[in-house]
């Protein structure tokens, strides 16, 4: 199957997904941005009020209570609340839209194909749904109504000042052009580091996950220096690109450093000429020199308003990506149970790459009640039928049939596909959660009886008793607390509380003890009884119970029939039963067939 191709999201695009989200709480959103805006009049208006209280002061006029006290109302009136709902409004509508993406992107992952989720890397997503949701979320509460907020006090500053002397202000913001190019050109190269130093975290994120993951094979193979150092030099690269980062926006500073201080020095040159000659008072300078310091404050905001702006667009784009992946097949046609063969491949070609080919023209029927075994070379697409079966990969157009119950899975409803299966794996996953709750996910709202019987049935009823908390016992991270035989016991009693017809079972003994297997043997074979069960097999006690052999050979069947029957044909099965199973003195032995 061809690779999935990296995703070119524009930054638009980006942003209408967020939009979306934003729509139960623009009214939250709006009075955020509303408040910001009344903030920033309220501060243009108390330079304007300098500038006429400075001008009356000049002329002698006595200042006027009544001005004093409504410009104190005004502020107290508009600008007390202005600021609560500026940071509230702003607070609480990011909290919720975030508590929605996250909601969302939980649903939407459940709902991803595998073969998407199979080429991600589970930190890498974690670090999407964790320090990317984290940076948007520190935008939209701390950053975009300063967006509202500086520019808007910028040019409200601005009129004013114009208002009161606009040769002093032209005279004044004469380098204001070249400060705005070269700031816009330090922003840009902002916008590609702070995308690689986002990538980057995601990356150092897959590697602890790995190192935690593995950590008894990190240790026995005393790996944690070797995890250690590619950690670090993670770490190094994040930093590298940090720094960068860091010293581009170091570069901002003093640029827009000279941009403030400049025209305050031009202002008083020029001013103090224009007083001389008469032209302007000083009451009028004093007033444009605090309306010009209020003007240029936003500009001081900018460097890190910009970088914290690409760095939430970067993080947009990655947390996007994931969210607008295309979901499974959740409509498509019920498979009936019918008494029809329950499994069925017709001339199946496949391949995952479409250089490597890996089922080729495979057809099979599994009948009704059978178990049969699927033996073969590693890499042989044993398990690639499986993933066929389950709908986790999907055929294309003209690469043959796969029929449950006679009819065509292609454009079947996966969910209602999927019901007619149990499937184990060599090392069963367990949930973090009690027994009981393993247990239960067999079947929704399975009462505690039920869950109990199923145990019982799966031989686990007794060894679970002996728990500290009985069924109520944590069963740990991937069920660590419990041995291999008891988490695969766990899931056969899972399994028959799921009672689905049929089993696609992947070796549940390989990894397990002979006693271990005894129970699980045993639990097995009473599940097995009356459903169809294809098994991959690698112990000869399975390929020895199975109605049938299948030996898969590069992708087909390239010999079937009974333990006997196969032994006498001599072919590939016989060869590999004697390198695998028997004994230099020809006696039988339990050794996985590989
Ligand atoms: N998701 C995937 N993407 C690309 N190639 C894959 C993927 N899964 C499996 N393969 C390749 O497909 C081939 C068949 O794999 P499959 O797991 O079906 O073999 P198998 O017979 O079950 O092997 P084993 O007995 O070792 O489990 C292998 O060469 C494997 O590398």
């Amino acid at each position: 199957m061809a690779q999935e191709r990296k995703s070119r999201l524009t930054l638009w695009k980006a942003v209408s997904w967020l939009w979306k989200f934003t729509k139960p709480y623009r009214g939250w959103v709006l009075v955020g941005i509303i408040a910001a805006m009344a903030a920033a009049i309220i501060e243009v208006w108390t330079g304007s009020l300098t500038q006429q209280l400075t001008t009356n002061a000049e002329k002698g006029a006595a200042q006027s209570v009544i001005q004093i006290v409504y410009a104190v109302f005004t502020i107290i009136l508009i600008g007390v609340p202005a600021k609560y709902f500026m940071v509230y409004g702003v607070e609480k509508s990011s909290a919720l839209i975030v508590r929605d993406i996250r909601n969302h992107l939980m649903n939407h992952i459940g709902k991803l194909p595998v073969h998407y989720l199979e080429k991600q890397h589970s930190g890498d997503v974690l670090s999407r749904l964790s320090s990317d949701l984290r940076l948007i979320q520190q935008f939209l509460t701390r950053d975009l109504a300063q967006w509202f907020y500086h520019p808007l006090l910028f040019i409200g500053c601005f009129v004013c000042l114009i208002w009161i002397q606009w040769q002093l202000v032209v005279f004044s913001l004469l380098l204001l052009p070249f400060s705005l190019l070269a700031s816009q050109w330090i922003g840009n190269q902002l916008r590609q580091l702070t995308e690689e130093a986002q990538e980057n975290m995601g990356r150092m994120n897959s590697n602890l996950q790995d190192t935690l993951g593995g950590m008894p094979i990190v240790k026995s193979y005393l790996l944690s220096g070797i995890m250690f150092r590619s950690y670090q030099s993670l770490l190094q690269l994040t930093l590298q690109k940090k720094l960068a980062l860091k010293k581009r926006e170091a570069w901002i500073t003093p640029v827009l450093f000279t941009l403030m201080i400049s025209p305050i020095v031009f202002s008083v040159v020029y001013g103090s000429y224009l007083i001389s000659k008469g032209l302007f008072s000083t009451g009028e300078l004093v007033a444009f020199l605090y309306l010009l310091n209020l003007c240029l404050d936003p500009l001081d905001h900018i460097p890190a308003l910009i970088t914290n702006t690409f760095e939430m667009s970067g993080a947009l784009k990655r947390v996007v990506d994931i969210g607008n992946q295309p979901v499974e097949n959740q409509e498509g046609h019920a498979i009936e149970r019918t008494e029809l063969p329950p499994i069925e491949f017709d001339n199946v070609s496949f391949a995952y790459e479409p250089a490597s080919p890996i089922l080729q023209k495979l057809s099979f029927t599994v009948p009704k009640g059978k178990t049969i075994a699927l033996v073969g070379a590693s890499g042989g697409g044993k398990s690639t039928v499986f993933k066929l079966l389950c709908g986790f990969y999907a055929l294309q157009e003209g690469q043959g049939t796969i029929k449950v119950f006679g009819q065509p899975i292609m454009n079947s409803n996966l969910n209602d596909l999927r019901s007619h299966f149990s499937v184990m794996t060599q090392d069963s996953y367990l949930f973090g959660g009690t027994v009981a709750e393993n247990i239960g996910y067999g079947r929704a709202n399975a009462s505690m009886d039920e869950v109990i019987e199923a145990a019982k049935l799966a031989n686990a009823h007794s060894f679970i008793m002996e728990l500290p908390e009985g069924y109520q016992t944590e069963v740990g991270e991937r069920g660590g607390f419990l041995s291999g035989g008891q988490r695969q016991r766990i899931a056969i009693a899972r399994a028959f509380l799921k009672d689905a017809p049929i089993l696609l079972l992947d070796e549940p003994t390989s990894a397990l003890d002979t006693e271990s297997e005894t129970f699980v043997q045993e639990a097995l074979s009473v599940l097995m009884k009356e459903r169809t069960t294809m098994v991959i097999a690698h112990r000869l006690t399975t390929i020895e119970n199975a109605d049938e052999i299948w030996v898969m050979d590069r992708g087909t069947i390239a010999e079937a029939g009974s333990h006997a029957q196969l032994l006498a044909k001599k072919g590939l099965y016989a060869q590999s039963y004697h390198q695998e199973f028997t004994t230099d003195t020809g006696k039988s032995k339990e050794v996985a067939y590989t």
